[in-house]
């Protein structure tokens, strides 16, 4: 069984930010996976998405099916997650507690205030303006998590947290709910 730790938050809600420090921090390795690690190396051929050239709303269906399988690989060949990804979708959830239903999954929930997220997202120029709005809005409706992170409080202060509350094994989110 591998160990996945799922950093769930809006856009520019710091979760790439909590995830390095606490892949410095665990005391096992942990693989940090996001889609943003795709994008930056290359994978997509974002310029031809952005000129319309093909079109994102086409491909976008099997590249999440695909992302949401190569969790499932990874964790099934024994690797231990720190995944920070944003459940957009309202069968998400449940598609992924199912794939990786043998697994430890402990569900982080990060929130920010609207303000700072937007405050961040203008201040970083490189994510679509109005996402983080849009997620703070929608993605944390009805899910329960094992903790719940805020990241006005300092990043040491979070990774502190997170790590006893991983470390007691207790398990209460919503992937725990979903096996019954
Ligand atoms: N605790 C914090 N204090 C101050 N700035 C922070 C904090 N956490 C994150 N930031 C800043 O906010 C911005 C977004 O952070 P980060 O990349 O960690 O967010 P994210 O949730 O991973 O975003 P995305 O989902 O869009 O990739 C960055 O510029 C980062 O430096």
């Amino acid at each position: 069984m591998a160990q996945i730790i799922f950093l769930h938050g809006a856009s520019s809600s710091g979760k790439s930010t909590i995830a390095k420090a606490l892949q410095d921090r665990i005391e096992m390795p942990f693989w940090h996976i996001s889609i943003d690690h795709l994008r930056d190396a290359g994978l997509l051929p974002t310029r031809r998405f952005k000129s319309g050239e093909f079109r994102w709303a086409d491909a976008r269906s099997a590249f999440f099916d695909g992302f949401h399988g190569s969790l499932k690989a990874y964790a099934d060949a024994g690797n231990n997650l720190i995944l920070e990804h944003i459940l957009d979708k309202e069968n998400w959830l449940e598609m992924l507690a199912r794939l990786l239903a043998q697994h430890d999954v402990f569900f982080a929930g990060v929130h920010c205030p609207l303000e700072l997220l937007v405050e961040r997202e203008a201040a970083r120029g490189d994510r679509p303006i109005g996402s983080a709005r849009q997620d703070y809005e929608t993605i944390h409706v009805g899910k329960a998590y094992d903790i719940e992170l805020n990241s006005t409080d300092s990043v040491d202060a979070n990774v502190e947290a997170l790590l006893t509350a991983w470390r007691s094994d207790r398990r209460v989110s919503s992937f725990t709910r979903q096996r019954g």
